[in-house]
């Protein structure tokens, strides 16, 4: 064990056993636009009722196509938006209204990793400005140059040479970029971080190296990941768990190789019979399982299963009650009343 990871170990004295982060019948709704001047905004349900452990150390892969509420999540998590329903537990404590200095201590634990390192970085900073940001508006150091040698080891970490510090991202290929982005999420020693696409931007012949990376981060700081991704196959080389999600649902949540080997929700199977096909005109149903982004609110009408004019299971118990999501065999959790519980 390394002393970077001693030191994080130390800073973070935590109950081993329990879970990282809960999430219990989370919802948020945003303002949609007005249906009539001066009336009130339409309500769009981004998420409904999300529920999930997430164990320490571990990564959670989490799915869905756009809009299914991906980023929400990870921002709701994040508590960079307002909740509306529901209690997100980080490390056994409630953090679904904390404030002020409270939120601000928040953001050091949990970090983010951005979609596009060519957007996400300043591109009038240096990596060494870059990287000390963090550092330098939390207090933890004065200087610039009392931040070198922390970020000097940051850049060790991510496999960046030391004399990048002193250079701009703009000489930096999407690889390197996104391992700064990696490093400045790390400069503050969270324990648990969102990564939101953080591959999807990449060339595929480099979208393999940052996810080995991150895992071997994961190993040497103990370090916790919700990893989003649209697209079952990024995830699962990371994933010790996969949610999907579904406009706003979460339909499945299970350990990962379970999830691949026997899906148990309808939407799961499509948008794994998705996976191998590169040509989309030729994937199998792929009207429902890879729709046109969709809003949430047009589909909140009406009782039932969110997913019931999509499915070929679809019966009357569908159309009237929406299944609960509950633990199923193996170990699955799912929303769908045609899954057998145990
Ligand atoms: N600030 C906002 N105001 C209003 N609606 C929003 C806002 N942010 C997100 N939404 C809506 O919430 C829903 C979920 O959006 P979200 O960005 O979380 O989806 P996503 O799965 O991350 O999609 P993508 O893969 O395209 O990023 C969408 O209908 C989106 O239009």
């Amino acid at each position: 064990m390394t002393d970077q990871s001693n030191r994080f170990e130390a800073d973070h004295a935590v109950a081993a056993d329990m879970p990282i982060l809960s999430v219990r019948g989370l919802g948020v709704t945003f303002d949609g636009e007005r249906e009539r001047p001066f009336g009130p905004p339409k309500k769009i349900q981004a998420l409904d009722n999300i529920t999930f452990d997430l164990e320490r150390g571990k990564t959670l892969g989490l799915v869905g196509e756009s809009g299914s509420g991906k980023s929400t999540l990870g921002r709701a998590i994040l508590r960079r938006l307002p909740i509306s329903e529901g209690r997100v537990i980080f490390d056994g404590r409630d953090i679904s209204n904390v404030k002020g200095e409270a939120l601000r201590r928040l953001t050091r634990d949990i970090q983010l990793i951005f979609q596009d390192p060519y957007t996400s970085l300043n591109p009038r900073m240096k990596v060494l400005e870059l990287i000390a940001e963090p550092l330098l508006v939390h207090g933890l150091v004065s200087s610039l140059e009392e931040a070198r040698d922390q970020v000097g080891e940051l850049m060790r970490l991510v496999n960046l040479p030391l004399d990048a510090l002193d250079r701009f991202p703009h000489g930096f290929s999407g690889g390197q970029r996104q391992r700064i982005g990696i490093a400045r999420a790390l400069a503050l020693k969270p324990r648990l971080i969102i990564a939101d696409e953080p591959v999807s931007a990449l060339d595929v012949s480099v979208r393999a190296q940052v996810v080995n990376l991150m895992q071997d981060l994961q190993q040497e700081l103990g370090l916790t990941y919700v990893f989003i991704a649209h697209d079952l196959s990024v995830v699962r080389h990371i994933s010790h768990d996969i949610a999907i999600l579904h406009r706003g649902h979460m339909v499945e949540m299970a350990e990962r190789d379970a999830l691949y080997d026997t899906p148990e929700h309808p939407y799961t199977k499509v948008l794994l019979s998705a996976v191998p096909e590169p040509d989309p005109a030729l994937r199998r149903n792929g009207d429902c399982a890879l729709e046109a982004h969709r809003p949430p609110e047009l589909n909140l009408s009406g009782p039932g299963c969110r997913y019931r004019d999509c499915c070929d299971k679809s019966g009357g118990h569908c159309q009237r009650e929406a299944p609960p999501f509950a633990k199923h065999r193996g170990g699955h959790w799912a929303a769908c009343w045609h899954v057998s519980t145990d």
